[in-house]
């Protein structure tokens, strides 16, 4: 015992030395410290000098025992599987001939293996059985998150690379989305509701409205999505089943009239945007209404004079303006660090085959064109960070939308692609992009949305990726011409960027959440920092139809809706 100690401490001390010092013979006499009586002898200072004979390098007393029972198990297998094939298939008189005498009926030469392959089948099955029997369903909220799934809160000093501002030429494309953020966004807290909550009523039974207002509305305190009208009962029965909706209109009239609802959501198709949002606020209900607000600038003033004489609130809903990351772009262009603006191009791009042709986007008599559902985003912030509208048009070019199987010479005015640029005041130039249908690369690669703006200065440039949908992922890029390019991420209001001092927000709030907390707060006459207000509306829509007079398109139709407040 005391020798192997001995032995033992010496390698490891001889495995730690440099090289140089390892004697280069076979077998050496080196001092050693013997802790064979004393245990450590460093420890307790009672060291003794020994000389002992080492080998090196270390011989190996390893046992051969296991090879042996290795050896002697592996031809055991295969003796016994020669054993059950002479048992299983040679004749009897071959079997006698050997001098075996019994043998088991060889039935159980198939019974044996048949029975072990169905408690191994049968063990397979009832371990997917039981895995399927104890996974939730796919709706269920355990199929998302847990309680585990926690979003670090940068408030508390967590550190979440995602949501923080990145290092500069770092890669934080490559950050999955954390699962916590999407379980929030995907299921918000939903806290209680106050005493008298805005109630909100739905017209039509929109694809939109679970993203846009019945999902934020949930971690909203002051909201109640109250009740929803379809053109079928049926319909909005199942709607409003699907989405807790507590109350059930048979027209979209009826939801008006209904006293008990104070915000009238407007998702309805663009063409018949102004008839309805008129006669909410007719019926006295504050309105929040899908962009593009509607088919000509002149109902878009129209609907916002009504609103204003009657003291309600009306939004146009671009649900981007309200989030951090747009602002914080916006003040880092207005801080003048990259200089004077020189260009902005904003872009909206989706891949082929998202639409069928029977979407209400390419409906011309419903307010359909590319321009009018996606142009209108880039067409706002392209005047939103110039803070300016453009002072002329400089070019314009359209694909049209030809519905398939149309004949040739199908006159269409449903655009689905437009390009657009402007000139802006202090020789500002402004490029639009929006495109429904953006091909494949080489015909077969399929291609990400393009949901980009990018301004460039004389000192640098500046760049949003996913202006529109930001909560979902963002990366605002600053390179200046000279020092070291920067990547930001704005998911709440710091305050200390320039951005929304006091305005409140979540890392999880999306678009429509931080559009519904101003919305609320305006109808509550609170105060709001962020609003799109009538003026800009108004221009809005008056540049896209003037782009579409440049195309050649003209205006989508106005609506034959006469409003009762109307001489
Ligand atoms: N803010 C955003 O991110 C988005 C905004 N939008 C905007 O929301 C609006 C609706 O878009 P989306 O939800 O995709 O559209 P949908 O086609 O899903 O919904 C439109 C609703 O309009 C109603 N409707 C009334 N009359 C007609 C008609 N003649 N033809 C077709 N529908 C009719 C239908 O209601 P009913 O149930 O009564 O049949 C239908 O539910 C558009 O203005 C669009 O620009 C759209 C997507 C995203
Ligand atoms: O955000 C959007 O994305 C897709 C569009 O078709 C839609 O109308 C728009 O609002």
């Amino acid at each position: 015992m005391a020798h192997n100690a001995v032995h033992y401490h010496n390698e490891l001390r001889r495995r730690r030395a440099p090289p140089s010092r390892q004697p280069s013979s076979t077998s050496a006499t080196i001092p050693l410290t013997d802790t064979s009586s004393n245990g450590d002898a460093n420890v307790h200072g009672n060291q003794q000098e020994r000389d002992i004979q080492v080998q090196w390098p270390p011989v190996e007393h390893q046992s051969r025992a296991s090879e042996f029972y290795g050896f002697v198990a592996w031809t055991s297998t295969y003796l016994a599987f020669v054993i059950y094939l002479l048992w299983a298939f040679l004749p009897d008189e071959y079997i006698i001939w050997l001098g075996v005498t019994w043998y088991p009926n060889r039935e159980w030469a198939i019974l044996i293996p048949g029975w072990s392959i169905m408690t191994v089948l049968f063990t397979y099955f009832c371990y997917f059985a039981l895995a399927f029997a104890r996974t939730p369903p796919f709706d269920h909220i355990n199929s998302v998150t847990d309680g585990y799934a926690m979003l670090p809160d940068p408030q508390n000093g967590a550190y979440n690379a995602y949501i923080t501002s990145t290092e500069p030429n770092a890669i934080p494309e490559l950050y999955d989305i954390p699962l916590g953020m999407v379980n929030r966004s995907l299921n918000p807290p939903r806290p209680p509701r106050v005493e008298q909550p805005l109630r909100f009523g739905i017209l039509g039974a929109a694809a939109i409205a679970p993203n846009a207002l019945i999902r934020p509305a949930l971690s909203h305190p002051e909201v109640l999505v109250y009740a929803v009208a379809a053109r079928d009962i049926q319909k909005a029965q199942t709607y409003a089943t699907k989405h807790h909706i507590p109350k059930v209109h048979s027209n979209y009239e009826e939801l008006l009239a209904d006293k008990d609802i104070d915000v009238i959501y407007n998702p309805l198709p663009n063409g018949l945007h102004y008839e309805w949002t008129m006669k909410a606020l007719e019926a006295g209900k504050h309105v929040l209404l899908e962009k593009p607000a509607a088919n000509t600038a002149e109902e878009v003033r129209a609907m916002f004079d009504l609103a204003e004489k009657k003291g309600l609130v009306l939004l146009e809903a671009f649900h981007y303006r309200f989030h951090p990351a747009i602002q914080r772009l916006k003040a880092i262009v207005d801080s003048g660090e990259l200089g004077k603006i020189k260009q902005v191009e904003a872009t909206m791009s989706l891949p082929k085959g998202h639409l069928s042709a029977d979407n209400i986007r390419y409906n011309y008599s419903l307010g359909g064109g590319c321009l009018m559902d996606m142009g209108c985003y880039p067409m706002n912030c392209v005047r939103y960070l110039t803070s300016s509208n453009p002072a002329s048009i400089l070019d314009v070019s359209h694909e049209l939308f030809q519905p398939p199987n149309s004949p040739s010479d199908y006159a269409s005015n449903v655009d689905k692609k437009t390009v657009a640029s402007f000139v802006m005041p202090n020789d500002v130039t402004a490029k639009i992009t929006c495109n429904f249908e953006d091909p494949p690369r080489l015909g077969f690669i399929p291609r990400l949305p393009v949901l980009n703006v990018a301004i460039e200065c004389e000192g640098g440039k500046a760049d949003l990726y996913n202006f529109i949908g930001p909560s979902w992922f963002h990366t605002i890029t600053v390179t200046p011409r000279s020092g070291r390019a920067r990547k930001e991420k704005a998911y709440i209001f710091s305050g200390s960027d320039g951005v929304g001092g006091g305005q409140r927000g979540e890392v999880w709030w999306e678009t429509y959440r931080y559009q519904l907390e101003a919305f609320v707060d305006r109808v509550k006459g609170r105060e709001v920092r962020t609003w799109v207000d009538k003026e800009d509306s108004v221009a809005n829509m008056d540049w896209i139809e003037k782009v579409y007079a440049v195309s050649g398109l003209g205006s989508r139709p106005k609506s034959t809706y006469v409003s009762t407040t109307q001489t």
